[in-house]
């Protein structure tokens, strides 16, 4: 049969690629032409989107003086004072700000809680450079027209919690707290106005009169599709640039482009851009940020005093600002540890039991940090135990979870202080999304395992694994820095110094390990034809950007030329990766007619971790199942997701009973019927729906064989590549590639009867390759999607 297939010719006709029966030139990928500027005051796609519309002031809004106190004026809320005038950043706020009025770009470096996050847009928001400001622009029909640029300032993240958090702590500061802060200091209405606000994925906060916005960096290059210059900005502040996204790294092109290029979008008024550190490489960015090339300057490590030093390029600066607000003793340990789940637990215990609760700094949290979800759930398990036979006068203990793929309201819930008894330590199991940026109130011990789970692509295989890994040495002081937030801290590291000294110094950027298709198909939007002469810190390997490539073409996104097709740019309007938001466009299309129940599936996906909970116990297993089985479809994980949702959204009693019977976790669903909610709204607005849906709740009616095999054949359209063909040995094996690939266990379909065929949204290798969120399909289908 006739799968993905990927053959190269060179010469003669040029380089091609072959999917299925199409044949792909390559040569309007890999030959580099002039680029093109994207044209001026392009929209890209067109202004829809899930987020909410860039904020336009009005022109109320606009008159900045009558909100905002003059420079120097305001300085937030009294009772925040005192601490932050403790942080080491403090003293240095003229220095910045005047920096700033001299120079586009600033590389600012200090240690972790030295208050860049939280600070910097306050020193900088009263600026009279950072007022909002009208001028002239010739638009695309060559008319004059006049705008307003810039009012605020952005504030990237690279995870939604860090991005929230901060939000809240700064509009507290700010003494303008974000309404529903569960602090209890927030309290306006949703019309608002404030000082601050953020933006993520499906949650955006942003009160009238916002000057300082906190969001993570997907959703900035969303905005940047919409308003290639970003106009309502005055500045960017790219937060922890060290993680190195794959967003970060298009966002610092883009950011480059703008910094550098003439400013006619924004009529000649500059945007300032600071990229912040505590540990990054700071040569490579600001040899990357200065427009000419090499600048040499390195920053000697050591300076007692912030110092700037003059770059090669006049608009880029550097400044680094030493000192931290609290000292962190780091201690490893004395030899290699055999087994880390145990030296965990003996650790966490031996703090628990031997330290006090609390000193005149406030409360001893403890955090530890962990590879994944799966250890966390196994270590959750055995603390909670160990707990349960702790003497009486021993206090006892909270654990809560942290990692990406818990609802954000849970996540939340690891940085409430603890309520009722402060007899009580909190303790938080985290991944390394709790490494950068965030404030964890309470935590005075970090524990850390020295390993963290690492996602790789492999564009041969076409597979994705996820194996624990050592982190870099940036990781480990980011870790550590966790500890010295509120008081002086400790950091356990449960490692020797010498392996500490062995680390590499920083992770391998995102862009180098992972798959690109999002990051291609955002360039080929925004404008970019060339997509190998876009300015990246590093640039991914050809073969990465080639698969994406003819992915995208695959999917309808890009023509034969490599030219974005509208499908493509309507699939960037939708905030979910590109198969997803091309399984969408499909189920509108009469000849799939399903496009609510696509939207149901897709909620249940991207809602968070899976939502039908995992049981250890035999006899909780048994009893949930049999609630479950009227979820259970032979089809699939697709069509048991759907079935879900409605029954879910059927239910007219006691919505967290149904989801405690049969073992579904309540919050997820929640944020999946909040998805739903939303991707309904952009359908309606984009014209692919009518009109929107009835409201819950409706009737339950089980979907027909002929409907699950129109959603089924829908979503290949999406994921034909993601498929896999029964062998004659009985295992399944891709049709790209030919790997052998199994069900994984958290599969309706795992262990059941063989398929001829099967598809799936997600692969990962663990301890062998694994396929999640499996359906049953005929192989016929494959060939029929790959045709299309
Ligand atoms: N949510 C919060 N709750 C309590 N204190 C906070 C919170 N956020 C910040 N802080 C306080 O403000 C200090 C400065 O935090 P900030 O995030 O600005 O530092 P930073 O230099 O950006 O650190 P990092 O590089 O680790 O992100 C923290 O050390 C902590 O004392």
């Amino acid at each position: 049969m006739s799968k993905s297939k990927k053959r190269r010719h060179e010469g003669g006709g040029g380089e091609v690629v072959r999917v299925g029966n199409k044949t792909i030139s390559l040569e309007g990928y890999l030959t580099k032409r002039p680029r093109k500027a994207p044209p001026e005051d392009s929209q890209g796609p067109s202004d829809l989107d899930l987020a909410p519309e860039p904020h336009r002031p009005s022109e109320e809004e606009h008159d900045d003086s009558s909100h905002t106190p003059a420079p120097g004026k305001s300085q937030g809320d009294p009772q925040y004072l005192k601490t932050r005038q403790a942080l080491p950043l403090w003293a240095h706020q003229d220095r910045i700000r005047s920096i700033l009025r001299q120079h586009d770009v600033l590389v600012l470096v200090g240690e972790t809680g030295s208050g860049k996050s939280t600070q910097v847009p306050q020193f900088l928001y009263q600026e009279q450079w950072c007022q909002r400001r009208k001028t002239r622009i010739r638009n695309a029909a060559g008319v004059d027209e006049e705008i307003s640029v810039g009012g605020m300032i952005a504030i990237t993240q690279p995870r939604r919690v860090a991005a929230t958090t901060l939000a809240h702590r700064v509009a507290r500061e700010a003494g303008t707290p974000l309404h529903g802060d569960k602090t209890g200091n927030g309290g306006q209405g949703p019309s608002a106005k404030g000082l601050v606000g953020y933006s993520v994925r499906f949650d955006h906060r942003v009160p009238r009169g916002t000057k300082i916005k906190f969001l993570t960096e997907g959703m900035l290059l969303q905005e940047l599709l919409r308003d290639p210059h970003l106009r309502q900005y005055s500045a960017i502040v790219v937060d922890e640039i060290h993680e190195r996204s794959v967003d970060v790294d298009l966002l610092s092109g883009f950011l480059k482009q703008i910094t550098t290029g003439d400013k006619a979008g924004r009529g000649g008024i500059p945007l300032k851009v600071i990229i912040m550190s505590a540990t990054a490489n700071v040569e490579s960015i600001r040899t990357f940020f200065s427009a000419t090339e090499g600048a040499q300057d390195a920053p000697t490590q050591g300076d007692q005093q912030a110092t700037p030093r003059p770059s090669s390029s006049s608009s880029v600066e550097f400044l680094q600002i030493e000192g931290r607000q609290f000292p962190v003793e780091l201690i490893h340990t004395p030899k290699p540890i055999p087994d880390i789940q145990e030296a965990l637990l003996r650790t966490i215990f031996e703090i628990h039991t031997q330290e006090p609760l609390q000193d005149k700094h406030g409360r001893k949290d403890i955090l530890a940090f962990l590879t994944g979800q799966e250890e966390i759930e196994a270590a959750r398990r055995l603390i909670d135990e160990h707990a349960a036979i702790l003497s009486p006068n021993v206090p006892k203990i909270k654990v809560l979870p942290l990692f990406g793929q818990l609802s954000i309201e849970a996540q939340h819930e690891a940085f409430q202080p603890l309520k009722g008894s402060s007899f009580t330590r909190k303790i938080v199991l985290a991944t390394n999304i709790a490494e950068t940026s965030v404030t964890v109130p309470g935590v005075r011990y970090v524990v850390d395992c020295g390993k963290a789970k690492v996602k790789q692509f492999r564009p041969r295989l076409g597979l994705e694994s996820l194996l624990a890994s050592p982190i870099s040495k940036s990781s480990a002081i980011q870790r550590a820095g966790r500890a010295g937030r509120e008081g002086p801290g400790r950091c356990y590291r449960l490692y020797t110094e010498e392996t500490y000294e062995g680390l590499q110094a920083t992770d391998l950027p995102e862009i180098l390990r992972n798959d690109v298709l999002g990051a291609v198909l955002t360039m080929k939007a925004r404008g970019i034809d060339d997509v190998f002469a876009f300015p990246l810190m590093d640039p991914p390997k050809v073969e990465s950007v080639e698969n994406a490539l003819v992915y995208l073409h695959v999917l309808g996104a890009l023509g034969d030329d490599a030219a974005i097709t509208d499908t493509g740019r309507k699939m960037v309007q939708f905030p979910v990766t590109a198969p997803y938001a091309r399984v969408l466009l499909a189920a509108a299309d009469p000849k799939y007619d399903c496009l609510l129940d696509v939207i149901d599936i897709i909620s249940c996906i991207t809602a968070g971790d899976d939502i039908f909970l995992h049981i250890q116990s035999e006899e909780v297993r048994e009893e949930a199942e049999a609630y479950r089985s009227e979820l259970f479809r032979r089809e699939g994980d697709l069509l048991t997701y759907l079935t879900t949702m409605q029954r879910y959204a059927a239910e007219n009693a006691d919505r967290i009973k149904w989801c405690s019977l049969r073992k579904i976790n309540t919050r997820n669903m929640k944020q999946a019927l909040n998805i739903r909610k939303q991707l309904r709204g952009l359908c309606v607005k984009l014209g692919m729906m009518e009109q929107p849906p009835p409201p819950d709740p409706q009737p339950f009616s089980p979907t027909s064989p002929e409907q699950a095999t129109a959603i089924l054949k829908c979503f290949l359209t999406g994921f034909c590549v993601r498929t896999a063909i029964l062998a004659p040995d009985s295992s399944y094996q891709t049709s790209q590639g030919r790997n052998v690939i199994a069900i994984h266990p958290s599969s309706v379909l795992h262990g059941g009867q063989k398929k001829e065929a099967i598809m799936f949204l997600e692969n990962v290798y663990t301890t062998k390759s694994y396929a999640k969120k499996v359906s049953a399909i005929q192989a016929s289908w494959i060939i029929e999607a790959l045709g299309q």
